[in-house]
């Protein structure tokens, strides 16, 4: 059965005021069912319920931080599982969602790596993820205003699908969002970030996990060959930046004693030269079997530092949701050392 939130906007089954409303059912209210939908008339209640599934997902478990983020982890049609993770701090209420099940990056500091690649999210999974944490959390979908691309997956490698999400998610008679609250995170797929610049009327952000300035240090993290070299990718990002005109932010997920060398924060900042971007420096989440363990606190200190002196704009992010398993790149784990909220 077809999934209706695969469908865009422009495309629902119903036209006029009865297709508002249907949006408004779906993306405003978050009806779990067609039956609830009681401004509707029965027989077309009936057609929908008959045509499409509404809800892709099973609640398998949440799974609270202490740090108040909370990752819900669902049961997909086909058996598989995924996650997403909800953050909400202050008047910020963000959700980190999923484009894969798995990942064929199998980048070797990240957990969702580790599992390998299960199978890429349609678009309707993808966007399906807000309305059921909003559901979880008895909030109006719209109520989450921002959101990153940044769950399990590699976006850019099932590039068509999240772009329809994105669209839906932005749509004023879907989730509204605002573009200037969606972050698209790539792992590096250079064909990807130039695709994305063509796409001017989206303009979401873009940020990208470089991890390394020297190609030595970023195949050995990162060893899949879909990846692009360092040297392609920031050509690409120099177009995107080109076309765009919109800053970028560079990923470094700081590992002891592999990319967190005084040397490689000065390349950086070389390789940096000339690109509007911001720096955001990840201390690696731990989680079982990983080979790697986070810089110290005082690297972090030394690296931010030198990146600073040579003027480059960079941050420290703290991460959220680590004791819940739900942090960067620890999506994957089934059972964390945290507290279960249960399941719907
Ligand atoms: C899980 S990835 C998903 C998005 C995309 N595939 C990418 O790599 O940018 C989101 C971010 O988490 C980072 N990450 C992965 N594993 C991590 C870990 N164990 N600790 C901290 N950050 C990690 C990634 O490098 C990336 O910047
Ligand atoms: S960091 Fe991103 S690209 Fe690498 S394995 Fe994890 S999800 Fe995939």
């Amino acid at each position: 059965m077809e999934l209706l939130l695969d469908l865009h906007p422009d495309a629902y089954p119903l036209e006029g005021f009865r297709r508002r409303q249907l949006l408004d059912w779906v993306y405003g209210q978050g009806a779990g069912t067609f039956d609830a939908m009681t401004n509707l008339p029965a027989a077309t209640r009936q057609e929908l319920e008959h045509t499409y599934l509404l809800n892709p997902f099973r609640l398998i478990e949440t799974v609270r931080s202490a740090d108040g983020s909370v990752k819900y982890l669902f049961t997909l049609q086909d058996g598989r599982q995924m996650e997403a993770v909800y953050m909400p701090y202050l008047d910020r209420k963000t959700i980190c969602v999923s484009t894969m099940v798995g990942c064929p990056a199998r980048c070797a500091f990240c957990a969702t790596g580790a599992m390998g690649f299960g199978r890429n999210l349609t678009p309707g999974e993808i966007v399906g993820q807000v309305l059921a944490v909003a559901g979880g959390e008895d909030i109006a979908p719209r109520e989450i205003r921002n959101l990153v691309f940044m769950g399990m997956g590699e976006a850019m490698l099932n590039y068509d699908n999240t772009m329809l999400a994105a669209r839906i998610l932005l749509h004023p008679d879907a989730l509204g969002m605002s573009k200037r609250r969606v972050t698209l995170s790539t792992v590096g797929i250079a064909k990807g970030i130039r695709r994305l610049a063509a796409e001017d009327d989206l303009g979401i952000k873009l940020a990208i996990s470089l991890h390394a300035p020297d190609e030595e240090t970023r195949k050995r993290i990162i060893p899949t060959g879909q990846v692009n070299s360092i040297e392609e990718i920031m050509s690409a990002a120099r177009e995107y930046q080109d076309v765009t005109g919109r800053r970028i932010t560079m990923e470094y997920t700081m590992l002891r004693g592999i990319n967190d060398h005084l040397w490689q924060a000065e390349l950086l900042a070389e390789l940096l030269r000339g690109l509007v971007s911001h720096v955001n420096l990840i201390p690696m989440n731990p989680w079982p079997g990983s080979d790697f363990e986070s810089s110290t606190e005082e690297q972090i200190q030394a690296f931010y530092d030198l990146l600073e002196a040579r003027g480059v704009d960079v941050s420290v992010r703290r991460s959220r949701g680590r004791d819940a398993g739900a942090a960067c790149g620890q999506l994957a784990l089934k059972r964390p050392n945290a507290h279960s909220g249960g399941a719907a």
